[in-house]
């Protein structure tokens, strides 16, 4: 995380706001699989998008949930991004009426690698940066490419000193 800070701006998102946007994506995918019957299962990226995930299976009633884990560091020096842990691909297939959610696209190296093993599936993400953009179909809100967004499971409640300073 050390080379990918410091942003200039920080975007603070609180588990009711992403279970807001989480919601808003899953209405937005409602209806548009690709087969009449709707979207037969939910691929999550893990770590981060597990939690948009279930809130989207829950909205859209999707039983059939799975995960993609992609490894982007080797210790600590930087290497190709690559799967390592699969969702069960017998039953994904190519990914047809498949829902990749994941929480947010930064440079899209990561959809990159998973659109590779599941190229008809659909990728949404509940936060997109400029960059990455256009390696996903679906997504709910925008940010600026320098901004940071840090998510409810990485924060925690503390005291902060009042504007106007007691000395
Ligand atoms: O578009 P990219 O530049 O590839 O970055 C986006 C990815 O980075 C973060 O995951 P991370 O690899 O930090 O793992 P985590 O989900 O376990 O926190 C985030 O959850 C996305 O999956
Ligand atoms: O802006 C971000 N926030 C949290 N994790 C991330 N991984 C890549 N970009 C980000
Ligand atoms: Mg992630």
């Amino acid at each position: 995380m050390q080379d990918r800070l410091p942003h200039e701006k920080g975007f603070h998102v609180s588990w009711d706001q992403l279970h807001r946007d989480a919601r808003a994506l899953a209405w937005r995918l409602d209806g548009h699989g690709p087969d009449p019957e709707g979207w037969r299962a939910v691929v999550a990226i893990t770590r981060g998008g597990m939690a948009p995930a279930m809130i989207v299976a829950r909205e859209l009633d999707i039983r059939t949930v799975d995960t993609i884990s992609v490894k982007s560091y080797n210790h600590q020096t930087q290497s190709e991004p690559r799967v390592i842990k699969f969702p069960d691909m017998e039953l994904m297939g190519k990914g047809r009426g498949v829902l990749i959610v994941d929480d947010l696209v930064d440079t899209g190296r990561t959809l990159e690698v998973v659109r590779a093993h599941l190229p008809e599936a659909h990728v949404a993400t509940v936060y997109a940066k400029p960059q990455g953009r256009n390696q996903v179909d679906s997504y709910i809100t925008e940010v600026s490419q320098d901004t940071w967004i840090f998510f409810p499971w990485d924060m925690a409640l503390q005291y902060v000193q009042p504007y106007r300073g007691t000395d």
